[in-house]
């Protein structure tokens, strides 16, 4: 009985330690925006599901602004799989026939994007969908890759030129939470929209949305840990990395982790505050990586603040 009443008071303990941990990041981020991408293989459980949503709202609810960007790249293989559809991927991007954008349109912006908003409305009407295309918020030119040096036509995918933030701002200042799915029209190279559609890749959409939102933080869920030095040595796992080690390192990485490190380059190279990517698979796992000191993925900073150091918490983390 006594040893149940000592845990109990334990477990209160370290719960309201929790909670005090996470206030002064509570105060330096309530009233800023960060833009969160939420990843196809992250989505694949209910109990994952529902757990996102629940961070979404919490985050609203400490005065942070968030704006949700999500992919779907296994929905979006499942349904060309049942329509016999076949796609490839090169350097971790999606060839994109016609037939095959009119699948990614249909599964981005009319399946996982409604689940999206559903899931976070069942806490309260926070939430509105809106694609790329609305407002013409992601505008978009065709682009291909290079893999092995040699340059690869990928057919309708797009990167994002230019970003309008109106719809996202008018959203956000209405105390609302956009989930935005990535497809975005394409423009020429006079500025004109030329009337099609482009399938752009989650990671680098978001990290446009996030540099033209001017967001303090571009977080990036995912199906591993964070980046690893050494995939797939486990025990490689970077927990800090500044912008201009990442830059060195991105040549050398594999897969889907090329979009995604280059899209948390980019951004902090354009002056997002700091870019992590978290392990989706662990539930919760975005608020442990804002809102205590050690977080538990790995950061991107700004090469000229991984040396700061002073004995405040801020400082903590971004040396951590
Ligand atoms: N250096 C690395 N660190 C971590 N993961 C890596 C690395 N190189 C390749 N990967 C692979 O990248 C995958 C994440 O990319 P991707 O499958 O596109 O994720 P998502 O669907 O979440 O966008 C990981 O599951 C892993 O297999
Ligand atoms: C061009 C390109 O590859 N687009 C991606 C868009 C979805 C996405 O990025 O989904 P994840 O974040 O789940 O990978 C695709 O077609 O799969």
């Amino acid at each position: 009985m006594a040893h149940t009443a000592r845990t109990n008071l334990d477990t209160a303990q370290s719960k309201a330690e929790a909670l005090i941990e996470a206030l002064p990041w509570i105060q330096r981020f309530a009233g800023t925006t960060m833009v969160i991408k939420y990843g196809g293989n992250a989505m694949v459980n209910d109990e994952l599901r529902r757990a996102f949503a629940e961070d979404i709202v919490f985050l609203r609810h400490a005065g942070i602004n968030p704006v949700v960007v999500h992919g779907g790249g296994p929905q979006i293989n499942k349904m060309l799989d049942t329509l016999g559809i076949e796609s490839e991927f090169r350097g971790g991007l999606r060839v994109t026939t016609p037939e095959a954008m009119d699948v990614v349109r249909m599964v981005l912006t009319g399946q996982v994007q409604r689940d999206l908003v559903g899931l976070i409305n069942s806490h309260g009407p926070y939430s509105v969908g809106m694609s790329g295309e609305d407002g013409a918020t992601l505008q978009a030119v065709r682009t291909g890759t290079i893999v092995d040096g040699l340059p690869v036509d990928l057919g309708l995918v797009g990167e994002v030129t230019r970003v309008r933030t109106d719809q996202v701002d008018s959203l956000v200042d209405a105390g609302m939470i956009p989930v935005i799915s990535t497809v975005a029209p394409e423009f020429d190279a006079d500025g004109e929209p030329t009337g099609a559609v482009l399938n752009v890749n989650a990671d680098t959409a978001a990290a446009a949305l996030a540099t033209a939102l001017g967001a303090a933080k571009l977080v990036i869920l995912t199906d591993v840990e964070g980046l690893y030095a050494a995939w797939p040595d486990k025990s490689s796992l970077i927990s800090s990395i500044t912008n201009d080690e990442l830059r060195t390192m991105l040549p050398g990485l594999e897969s889907g982790m090329i979009p995604k490190m280059g899209a948390c380059l980019k951004a902090v190279d354009e002056g997002v505050g700091q870019a992590h990517i978290v392990d989706g698979r662990q539930p919760h796992s975005m608020l442990l990586e804002i809102f205590t000191t050690a977080g538990v993925g790995t950061q991107v900073l700004p090469a000229a603040n991984s040396a700061s150091n002073t004995a405040t918490n801020t400082a903590q983390k971004d040396a951590k």
